[in-house]
């Protein structure tokens, strides 16, 4: 290696390192929820203080449901829980921190990761990095970043290898654990919030993550705050101090190396070779509480920690803090560099192309789903001729043809919500707008929607014989491209009000049921009742296309009729002036299911409209109501 090299690696890891932050404090944090069954204020954690310095590595422990993710997020200045009224004070270098200041200076990491699975790891850590980086860094620094990154946490090895997705394996749960957190560090956070890091790992595997976020912290001068739940002997003393939690009250705030003393002092010494975090538990877990016995014990450990001289001196070390006079800039002027602003959604972009082309569950299964259904559609209605008897069929084939494509736009609800889950994350974390999701999402949809048309329409179109022009093989295929854009912008819509898998689901098949009701097919327009029609049909997306492809289909072909047993005379099923010549006229046919023609244009510009009518609604939902 050259002393360029050297030099360059150096400056590299500077980036990292937190120059800014001496340190991290708080007092009288309380959340004060509405009990969800008393409907009541409720307190969910109170008069919390706690002061974090630079370098060190903080653990919030307690029993399940004792607030450590409550106190995580109030930290964080996030919401703390549903509807949930939080006060105190943050403190940064002893300054109150805005939201804005807190999020320019910390990066907070949730408990599921918010990976996408068929990106590599190094395309997580490069597409993290443009997603945060200024212009001003340029690529060769980024990549540097990412690369020395993914060496801190130990991933060279699996630096090629994808995430993992449902079909295809991937990283194991630690080395997840470990891109999750490597990822949030590519915007050089001074202070960092982890949301129970170790879940789901075994205690080796907790030992590892934390061992590498704990090298990073020290090497770097940083800020941690981790929940953790029930860590192992070596977890917990890796950690420089504790805030011990339980019914949202502080049980103990200090160093970890000085617990078992303060324990020992108030009467609940941790017996030898015993694991101190697993004692401490237990002393304060009234899940475990069969005769009351816990919880009094936990209130007699609250009120000793709340009269003891530690707290003192902590709230006194808080007050120096608050007090001291700085000699660092303010920090609202250490605002971190943002992207340029359509670097984002380029960004977005490029990695949903990745993850579109490569994850088969986003379009490739639906790909081939979808030219399985041409082959089934255009075997069933197999050469169907310009016959009166095969009107029906064709009719038949229309309806079913755009109704079970749109019905089958369901399959993209996995995939959606992945990607509302990264979305949300790197959200909170200031790095990407729900305008940029929005349009990237729908920009990457376009052309994959338009292979499945096009795959779709070639093997169904001719094998069932609709009208052979060239032309009006393009106006299929343009209909059922808006078809199925128009479903995909329903599934973006229910999926972002209702981030549940089955319950999007559920909504969007639900609504394509409705849709597929009202669009004019099952019940004529002049039978359907006004309810239906007045309420439904209108914005029915389904009912343009099954009207567009009937006047495409019989707007402009004539087909025969029956001769009479006579044999000089004609049957014809439809009246119209061709009758006597033995041809029902296709306008015929579409005067009687009361389908107008010479409309082909406004329900275009309907479909088109209905399309980003949804859009827009999914992005004012996350803009509005998902924050
Ligand atoms: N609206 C509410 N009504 C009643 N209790 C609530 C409400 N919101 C939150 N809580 C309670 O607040 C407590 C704190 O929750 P929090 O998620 O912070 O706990 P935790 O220590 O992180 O738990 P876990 O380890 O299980 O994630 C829980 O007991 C939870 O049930």
């Amino acid at each position: 290696m050259s002393i360029k090299d050297l030099e360059h690696n150096a400056e590299a890891s500077a980036h990292l390192a937190n120059d800014v932050v001496d340190h991290f404090a708080w007092r009288d944090m309380r959340v004060v929820v509405n009990d969800r069954r008393t409907h009541e204020p409720l307190s969910i954690l109170a008069e919390s203080a706690g002061l974090v310095r630079a370098g060190e590595m903080l653990a919030l422990m307690g029993p399940s449901g004792s607030g450590k993710t409550t106190l995580l997020n109030a930290l964080a200045h996030r919401q703390a829980a549903a509807g949930a009224v939080t006060t105190g004070t943050v403190l940064v270098n002893g300054e109150q921190a805005t939201s804005a200041v807190l999020r320019d200076v910390s990066a907070y990491v949730e408990q599921e990761d918010a990976l996408i699975g068929s990106i590599t790891v190094r395309e997580t850590m490069v597409f993290a990095a443009r997603l945060a980086l200024p212009s001003s860094v340029s690529r060769r620094e980024a990549f540097q970043r990412v690369d020395e990154l993914i060496a801190s946490f130990g991933l060279q090895a699996q630096a090629h290898t994808i995430v993992g997705t449902p079909i295809k394996k991937g990283l194991s749960g630690g080395q997840k654990k470990r891109l999750g957190v490597a990822s949030r560090l590519v915007t050089s956070p001074n202070v960092l919030f982890l949301d129970e890091p170790t879940s789901g790992l075994d205690s080796a595997l907790s030992c590892e993550v934390i061992n590498y976020i704990k090298e990073t912290c020290r090497k770097n001068n940083l800020v941690v705050i981790a929940s953790i739940h029930q860590p192992s002997t070596a977890t917990f003393h890796m950690f420089d101090k504790l805030a011990l939690l339980s019914l949202g009250r502080t049980c103990y705030f200090g160093t970890v190396s000085e617990v078992s003393a303060y324990f020992a002092r108030i009467g609940y010494p941790v017996a030898p070779a015993t694991n101190p975090a697993e004692h401490l538990l237990d002393l304060i877990n009234i899940d475990l509480d069969r005769r009351g016995e816990v919880r009094e014990r936990t209130q007699v450990i609250i009120d000793a920690w709340t009269g003891s001289p530690e707290r003192q001196a902590l709230d006194a070390a808080i007050a120096s803090v608050a007090q001291s006079s700085s000699d660092r800039p303010r920090l609202a002027s250490l605002k971190r560099p943002k992207p340029s602003p359509w670097r984002v959604p380029l960004t977005l972009l490029h990695r949903s192309w990745i993850k579109a082309y490569r994850d088969v569950v986003v379009y490739g299964i639906r790909i081939a789903m979808y030219l399985g259904l041409g082959i089934l559609m255009g075997t069933v209605f197999l050469r169907l001729q310009a016959t009166q008897d095969h009107i029906q069929p064709f009719i038949n084939a229309l309806f079913f043809g755009g109704a079970f494509m749109s019905f089958m736009a369901v399959a993209y609800v996995p995939a959606f919500l992945e990607d509302l889950h990264t979305f949300q994350s790197e959200r909170a974390n200031g790095l990407v707008g729900p305008l940029a999701f929005v349009v990237s999402n729908f920009v990457i949809g376009v052309p994959f929607l338009f292979l499945i048309a096009v795959v779709f329409s070639v093997v169904e179109y001719w094998l069932t014989g609709f009208r052979p022009e060239g032309s009006a093989f393009m106006m299929w295929i343009l209909w059922l491209f808006l078809d199925l854009l128009a479903a995909e912008s329903l599934v973006v819509l229910v999926s972002s009000i209702i981030p549940v898998f089955v319950v999007a689901l559920a909504i969007a098949a639900f609504a394509n049921g409705l849709w597929m009701a009202v669009d004019g097919f099952l019940v004529p327009m002049n039978v359907l009742n006004v309810f239906w029609k007045y309420v439904f049909h209108y914005i029915d997306y389904q009912a343009y296309v099954f009207q567009g492809m009937m006047v495409n289909e019989f707007g402009s072909r004539e087909y025969r009729c029956a001769p009479a047993a006579d044999g000089k005379s004609y049957q014809c099923m439809y009246p119209g002036s061709k009758n006597g010549e033995g041809i029902i006229e296709g306008t015929d046919v579409l005067r009687a299911l009361n389908i107008e023609t010479g409309q082909t244009g406004t329900w275009i510009g309907i479909s088109i409209a209905i399309i980003f009518g949804h859009r827009l609604l999914a992005y004012l939902v996350l803009r509005f109501l998902r924050k």
